[in-house]
């Protein structure tokens, strides 16, 4: 297991949005959140990061590598973030300051993060770039001179630079065309085999549930309300909220089978 999500509660003064959710994710899995609009996935992505903002309060714990991160310095989730955590945000353009090129967004980061050679931050730059399908023009470019699609690109191959041991990807594939989005998750599902990272998945989308998801978590007003296997949960769900979902994507039962087998 590389995270152990425990009791995890998210608050809003007196209201709760995150009510103790409890999850385990392991090495090398693929874990879709699923659910309701508004029934706190975000937050509690955000939380295990420590990225609440200031009006937002966590309890609970989020575990690790045997430690509680929820409770760590600043200072320490600052070097977590990136290496063992990633994050590809649903809005996207905060990841950008407009006044950065993309490479040096990129250079600054890796500094940030104790690549010490030049040369090989740049072919790093580069390859990551490559990989999500922006050539080497698109370095010295602004955030500003890139379509939507192409800067959630860019985004993604910020978050991929350093093979974070754990990538969370709040509906990350949302401004891109099905073609690309395709590509972005096979390349994901390419990086979680080469380096057995485990992916928590944030989407509405559910054919990317069914072509890529290993376990499931359903959320409603702020609680966990079935996990399981995709097979368990898309052929045996429990709960009627599960149903309804499942029920609202018909094919759905045959694509797992059909995806099964290939
Ligand atoms: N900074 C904030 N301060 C207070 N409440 C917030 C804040 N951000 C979000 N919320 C509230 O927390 C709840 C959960 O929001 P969250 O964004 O986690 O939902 P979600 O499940 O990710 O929704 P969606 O699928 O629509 O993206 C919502 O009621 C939202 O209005």
């Amino acid at each position: 297991m590389i995270l152990s999500i425990k009791d995890l509660t998210v608050s809003h003064g007196e209201k709760t949005i995150v009510d103790k959710v409890s999850l385990t994710i392991d090495k090398g899995e693929w874990f879709a959140l699923v659910g309701q609009s508004g029934s706190g996935k975000t937050m509690l992505s955000q939380a295990i990061g420590q990225l609440l903002g200031p009006n937002l309060s966590a309890s609970g714990s989020v575990n690790y590598q045997g430690a509680n991160i929820l409770v760590r310095p600043k200072t320490e989730m600052n070097e977590l973030r990136g290496k063992a955590i990633s994050y590809i945000f649903q809005d996207y353009h905060g990841s950008f300051t407009p006044f950065l090129t993309i490479q040096q967004h990129m250079d600054e980061y890796l500094q940030t993060h104790g690549v010490k050679e030049k040369q090989k931050r740049n072919s790093m730059i580069i390859e990551a770039l490559e990989s999500v399908g922006l050539d080497d023009s698109f370095v010295k470019r602004y955030p500003f001179q890139l379509s939507g699609g192409q800067l959630q690109r860019a985004s993604i191959a910020l978050a991929l630079l350093l093979e974070p041991d754990i990538l969370i990807a709040d509906e990350a594939t949302t401004a891109l065309d099905s073609v690309s989005a395709h590509r972005i998750l096979s390349l994901l599902q390419e990086l979680q085999q080469k380096t057995g990272c485990a992916i928590l998945f944030i989407t509405h989308d559910w054919r990317h549930v069914v072509r890529y998801a290993d376990k499931i978590a359903v959320m409603k007003d702020g609680k966990v309300i079935e996990t399981g296997t995709k097979q368990k949960l898309v052929h045996q769900p429990e709960h009627a909220y599960t149903k309804q979902l499942i029920q609202a994507a018909p094919t759905l039962p045959m694509r797992v089978r059909e995806v099964s087998k290939s």
